[in-house]
């Protein structure tokens, strides 16, 4: 059995998972937006704006409260006010900086995120825990998935989010294409201070039947990297053979890590992860380092020949609008 045991939501239905997943999503969302789980959005002139989708209407809203902010005296430059204007810019300017993999979780993902009201697209940053190193256009591209999936299909007036795919010109050089990105978030999470290891507000990773997460497969040199933040993967015994994937440490550092696994077909590795960490599968690898910060959700399929866990009822966090 695993010594750092993990949280365990188990669903008996698919939509169950997608649902708790959301669910999740936009309570680490408010965190690192507002620090509350449950923030309800406060009536300032973009959210107000936002809450119309003619683009029209919405324009005449943000004038009449701006014009409203200035009768009010709102100009007026007092130490106070301006210390609160330097907070509120502050926090208008945050962003949720999640990184995504691929497979079946795009799909979990797609079915739960974009029926909801509360995700705030424009202020997330969209960073791939892994890619493989096919054309967008590909049915293989964990980037051309989630865009053609999810993002493709986010309502216009909900805004979009900044989303960094690999470049897509060095699919032929994985070393150039993994440094490249690794500048990518360097830029993103380094541009101000140099940090040792980015920090995500969030990671989600899946994990397949050979129990690779991310592109980090079982006994492969790059579950050793300990320096860079992103690593070429050559020969993935599985899929699309190159491929670029984030290291054991950046996965590890994240604010919270969620593993998002279903089906029959992931009943045994999953019982090899949680009852032999000693076999150093990657997910427990993760389950070790990130040991408190961890959530599985999974539907009952997947844990079916797990013996000893506890398996958690998902309590929702964010109160629904
Ligand atoms: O690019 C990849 O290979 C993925 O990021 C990978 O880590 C994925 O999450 C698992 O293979 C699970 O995929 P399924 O959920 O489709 O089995």
């Amino acid at each position: 059995m695993t010594t750092a045991v993990p949280l365990i939501y188990s669903f008996p239905e698919f939509s169950g998972v997608a649902e708790a997943v959301a669910d999740h999503i936009v309570a680490a969302q408010n965190h690192a937006l507002y620090g509350d789980y449950n923030r309800k959005k406060s009536m300032s002139d973009t959210n107000i704006a936002s809450q119309f989708s003619s683009a029209a209407e919405s324009m005449r809203l943000t004038k009449s409260v701006s014009e409203h902010q200035s009768a009010s005296g709102n100009g007026t430059n007092t130490p106070s006010s301006s210390r609160e204007q330097r907070k509120k810019k502050k926090e208008e300017n945050r962003r949720f900086r999640i990184g995504l993999s691929g497979g079946s979780l795009i799909s979990v993902l797609r079915e739960g995120l974009l029926k909801r009201q509360d995700v705030e697209w424009s202020k997330w940053d969209v960073y791939f825990a892994d890619e493989r190193l096919v054309p967008f256009d590909s049915p293989e591209s964990n980037y051309g998935k989630a865009k053609s999936q999810i993002f493709d299909n986010i309502p216009p007036e909900k805004g979009y989010p900044n989303i960094f795919p690999i470049d897509e010109n060095l699919l032929n050089d994985p070393q150039e294409c993994a440094d490249t990105y690794e500048k990518t978030l360097i830029k993103g999470f380094a541009s101000k201070d140099s940090v040792k290891l980015p920090m995500f507000d969030l990671i989600l990773l899946g994990c397949a039947p050979d129990g690779h997460v991310a592109s980090l497969f079982p006994n492969h040199e790059t579950l050793r990297e300990s320096y860079a933040w992103c690593a070429p993967v050559l020969n993935a015994p599985s899929g699309p053979p190159t491929r670029i994937t984030l290291t054991v440490p950046v996965i590890c550092h994240s604010h919270r890590v969620m593993f998002v696994v279903e089906g029959a077909t992931k009943a045994p590795v999953i019982s090899t992860i949680m009852e032999r960490p000693d076999k150093g599968l990657p997910a427990s690898i993760i389950n070790e380092k990130a040991a408190g910060r961890i959530a599985w959700f999974v539907d009952d399929d997947a844990v079916k020949d797990v013996v000893g866990i506890t398996k958690k009822r998902y309590k929702f966090l964010v109160h629904s609008e």
